[in-house]
């Protein structure tokens, strides 16, 4: 993905399987979230190809979303003013013919649908343990509970696989582990799981398989105890190249 004459995400080479949680590291600017954004349909990529159970991913957020891809973002993006079972009613939307003209006519077959929506959504809550909280506004919700509830919404579109941005940003200890545990729940029901964070304790405990990116290619790639003892994964978080260049200006 180039952005003018910045490569923001070159030489990165992706594959993850069903089962499987994978961690997305790097320093600031490395270029994961951009990754995100590619393969989601956010970015249309200047090159490259993202594809899901062999079927090539057009750059399109809807129909990616429909072949099977959620995502979560770093900065939470949920609507405010809604309660929570709405928030997640809304991410099953892309399931439903909520938009056909069946939900214009309110008829028989769209009360059904909503009325699976509501309860389907309702699952979800319980499963990530907001179930208590549903008829709660979304900006009401402690920090913890609103990144809970993006990953209840990103689920309710049937993922196979999910991307988390910066999971436990700004959570305590008790909600990272939390969250921890969620994602190997979700990781134990068959879906593949991406994971962005700076949060190295968290993320070396959680992967299956972790790389690290800097200036948008991939360093190192390998299990958690690999990554971890790579001296040139050390080196790019210190920045030691940078600061050589800053030093050097
Ligand atoms: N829309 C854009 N237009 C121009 N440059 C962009 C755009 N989006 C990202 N970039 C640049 O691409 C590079 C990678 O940014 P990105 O946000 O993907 O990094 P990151 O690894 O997610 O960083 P962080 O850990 O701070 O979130 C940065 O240099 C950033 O300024």
């Amino acid at each position: 993905m180039r952005f003018g004459g910045l490569t923001a995400v070159g030489d990165v080479s992706m594959r993850v399987h069903d089962g499987e949680i994978v961690g997305l590291i790097g320093p600031n600017g490395a270029g994961k979230t951009t990754f995100f954004n590619c393969l989601t349909g956010m970015y249309i990529p200047t090159e490259g190809r993202v594809t899901l159970a062999g079927e090539q991913l057009p750059p399109k957020p809807l129909k990616v979303v429909r072949a099977g891809m959620a995502r979560t973002f770093q900065n939470i993006r949920l609507f405010g003013n809604m309660t929570a079972l709405e928030n997640v009613m809304v991410g099953r939307y892309c399931r439903t013919s909520s938009m056909a003209l069946t939900s214009v006519l309110r008829g028989p077959k769209f009360r059904r649908e909503e009325s699976a929506t509501r309860e389907r959504a309702q699952e979800l809550l319980d499963y990530v343990g907001l179930g208590k909280s549903t008829e709660l506004l979304a900006r009401n919700l402690p920090y913890g509970d609103q990144r809970r509830l993006e990953i209840a919404r990103a689920l309710a579109t049937d993922p196979q696989i999910l991307l988390l941005d910066e999971p436990t940003a700004g959570m305590n200890p008790k909600e990272t582990e939390e969250t921890m545990h969620l994602i190997f729940k979700i990781r134990d029901s068959g879906l593949a799981v991406v994971v962005i964070e700076h949060d190295m304790r968290f993320i070396f405990n959680l992967c299956d398989r972790v790389l690290c990116l800097v200036r948008g290619s991939v360093l190192v790639e390998g299990t958690p105890g690999e990554v971890q003892s790579d001296p040139r994964v050390i080196e790019a978080y210190i920045g030691g190249d940078d600061a050589d260049e800053e030093e050097d200006a």
